[in-house]
């Protein structure tokens, strides 16, 4: 599972059990104590860091940024109440519509 998505999956119930926890031994309580916009604001952080990694081609710092970005995001959404199935869901219908388009167009041509 550590390189599966699933992972993913028992990250985010981690991260939504953590409300109401001890802020002093959970980051993640803390984070949830501190409020909405400091979350909205590592997000960006770490959005930041993740782009600044990819210009300088450091790729270690990439995967790292990238692991920091998932678990802030998904206290974002646990915060607003946000479930990963709407995320999917929100992909899957893009896909479907990405689907769409390029029969559309292999039609016409
Ligand atoms: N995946 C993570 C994870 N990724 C990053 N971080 C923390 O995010 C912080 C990012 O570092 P920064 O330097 O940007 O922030 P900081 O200066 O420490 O903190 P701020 O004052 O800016 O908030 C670090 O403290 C990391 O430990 C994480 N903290 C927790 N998890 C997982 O979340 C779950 C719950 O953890 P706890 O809430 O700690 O029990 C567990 O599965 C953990 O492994």
């Amino acid at each position: 599972m550590s390189n599966s998505p699933e992972v993913l999956e028992a990250l985010f119930q981690t991260i939504r059990d953590r409300k109401g926890a001890n802020p002093e031994t959970s980051y993640t309580a803390s984070l949830y104590a501190k409020g909405t916009k400091k979350i909205a604001q590592k997000v960006g952080e770490e959005g930041v860091e993740l782009a600044l990694a990819a210009v300088q081609g450091d790729r270690d710092e990439i995967v790292s940024e990238s692991a920091d970005l998932f678990y802030h995001m998904f206290v974002l959404w646990a915060d607003a109440g946000v479930e990963p199935s709407e995320i999917y869901a929100k992909l899957a219908e893009r896909e479907g519509l990405s689907g769409l388009t390029e029969k559309a167009s292999r039609n016409k041509g």
